[in-house]
């Protein structure tokens, strides 16, 4: 086989526009109800396709992230075994989006080497089957191979088409990271939000079970949602740290992008209902 090249596979963040933690479950997951929205700030991934079975991993952020717990050689490895295919591949990461931030980037990257793999190895799994093997690595990762924006439930696996408002976001990164499994760990979250019907979910005012719990731990969370919170509703995703204020127009969020004191870091980017890793697929 000649070496081949495919370039620019985007590999999207997503905000949580509501989260809503409604129970534990025996195995100590939560159940929730949750919105996701994509939102066109992404990583990107290039991939070339290889004899024989070895996955190789490069990235921007070094020896970092290129080792084997890294979720993209994980993605790469599992289609290996569901499909039996013997070739491999070498995958270049250029990472833009932060890390531990409730923004996703982790399985929106294991999303994509699952689409783009089963695309360019020519495996033909199903969307599902790729979700299947991609929830085993994340419980986000289905909602990112699906490519849109949906209303999920159970642990983020149960997704419904949803068609929210394409808004444009000031997304404000705090200094701090925030560990998912502390969140759920911790016993003052409040988990017994009950369970509402889709409409009623989507007409209701949106806010994030998590919020309060990790802005009363962490400063820097709360310092963000103060600032933002002046300029547009605002909100944090998932469990942290990100959070993110909801304008109508791109110049509102620049304008307020342009005031943001030095000591904080955000960025702007608009709202997708339909993730940009579609757009590349059906390119091929
Ligand atoms: C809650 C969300 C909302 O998008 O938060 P973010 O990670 O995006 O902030 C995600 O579903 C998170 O997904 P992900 O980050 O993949 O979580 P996992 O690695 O599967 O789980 C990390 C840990 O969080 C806890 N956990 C996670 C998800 C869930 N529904 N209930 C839990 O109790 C578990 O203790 C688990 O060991
Ligand atoms: N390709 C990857 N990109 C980012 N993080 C990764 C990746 N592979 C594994 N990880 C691990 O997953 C953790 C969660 O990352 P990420 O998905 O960015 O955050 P979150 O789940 O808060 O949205 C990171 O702290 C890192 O240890």
């Amino acid at each position: 086989m000649t070496a081949h090249l495919s370039l620019g596979w985007p590999a999207p963040a997503k905000l949580n526009l509501f989260l809503h933690v409604n129970g534990r479950r025996a195995d100590g997951y939560h159940e929730l109800q949750t919105l996701f929205q994509f939102i066109d700030y992404c990583d990107y991934l290039d991939f070339k396709l290889m004899d024989g079975a070895a996955l190789k991993l490069h990235s921007n952020l070094g020896g970092v992230v290129a080792d084997n717990d890294n979720l993209i050689l994980r993605a790469a490895k599992s289609l290996q075994q569901a499909t039996g295919y013997p070739g491999g591949a070498e995958i270049w990461l250029d990472k833009r989006l932060p890390m531990g931030g409730g923004l996703g980037g982790g399985s929106s990257d294991a999303a994509t080497t699952l689409v783009a793999l089963n695309a360019l190895w020519d495996t033909g799994l199903s969307n599902a089957e790729l979700a299947e093997i991609g929830l085993k690595l994340g419980a986000d990762v289905p909602v990112f191979i699906n490519g849109l924006a949906a209303f999920a439930e159970g642990v983020g696996e149960r997704l419904q088409p949803v068609f929210p408002p394409q808004s444009w976001y000031l997304v404000l990164v705090p200094d701090v990271h925030v560990s998912t499994q502390a969140v759920f760990q911790d016993p003052a979250l409040p988990r017994a939000t009950p369970k509402l019907d889709i409409d009623t979910l989507m007409n209701s005012s949106w806010s994030n079970d998590c919020q309060k719990l990790v802005a009363e731990k962490y400063p820097q969370v709360a310092k963000a949602l103060a600032w933002l919170v002046e300029y547009a509703p605002s909100r944090m995703t998932g469990t942290g740290a990100c959070v993110f204020g909801e304008f109508e127009q791109a110049q509102q969020a620049h304008a307020a992008l342009a005031k943001l004191p030095p000591d904080l870091q955000g960025f702007v980017a608009q709202g997708m209902n339909s993730s940009p890793l579609l757009a590349r697929l059906a390119q091929l």
